[in-house]
């Protein structure tokens, strides 16, 4: 399940974020890519030494957190820090799978996510491509939208041919493992809601929520 969540980032936030790595100095991404990713990013990433990495992280990670659909569809257990990345003219990342195990404690990364911090006009390109069972599908979203996906894919980000291209990547463990589990959890979880948006505290609300809690306790590992 390849998911988009508009506006996790509002304007505000957004253009503190972007203040901040407007004046921030950036270095090779290779540093944290697997020995095999390497041979192909070719992008810049804020240190996480940098004196604007803390403040940027608390802005996205507070709204990462709070995001309503991220938490439903993503069931976090664990994140990994974030990474800002920017790519520049000429820059992209090639095909790779992701590392399974990510950071100190080491995270299991499940989902991975691109929340865009520019907006598509600053740039040509760019585009985070993903290989999932249905063939590729292409992202390249509003500066403050995500996109969250399986890390289990291989995917890419186009070269970028205009402009510059920032955003924060990060990766999630989740309590459910399974993708299928996630998934039904997921779709559940927002048919409850509905239902309780619709006709109150019903009956059936009660079945659906009686359902949901039961199999995330089936399903979660912690
Ligand atoms: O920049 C992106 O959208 C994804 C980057 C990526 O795949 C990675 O950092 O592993
Ligand atoms: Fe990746």
């Amino acid at each position: 399940m390849i998911i988009c969540i508009g506006e996790v980032l509002a304007a505000d936030a957004l253009r503190e974020i972007t203040g901040l790595l407007d004046q921030a100095g950036f270095v090779e991404g290779r540093s944290t890519a697997g020995w095999a990713a390497r041979e192909v990013k070719h992008n810049l990433q804020l240190s996480t030494k940098a004196p604007q990495h803390a403040r940027a992280t608390a802005i996205a990670r507070g709204a990462i957190d709070n995001n309503a659909t991220f938490k439903s569809a993503s069931l976090p257990r664990a994140l990994t820090p974030l990474l800002f990345s920017r790519s520049e003219t000429g820059m992209g990342y090639g095909a790779h799978v992701d590392n399974a195990m990510m950071g100190d404690p080491p995270v299991r990364t499940d989902l991975a996510f691109t929340l865009f911090l520019s907006a598509p006009e600053q740039y040509e390109g760019g585009a985070l491509v993903i290989d999932d069972a249905g063939g590729e599908q292409e992202f390249k979203l509003p500066a403050g939208a995500m996109v969250l996906y399986p890390a289990t894919t291989l995917h890419r980000v186009e070269e970028v041919t205009r402009g510059r291209r920032d955003v924060a990547v990060g990766w999630v463990q989740s309590l459910v493992r399974d993708p299928r589990g996630r998934e039904m959890l997921f779709d559940l979880d927002r048919t409850r809601r509905a239902l309780f948006e619709r006709d109150g505290k019903s009956a059936e609300f009660d079945t659906l929520q009686k359902t949901y809690s039961n199999l995330l306790r089936m399903l979660a590992e912690t």
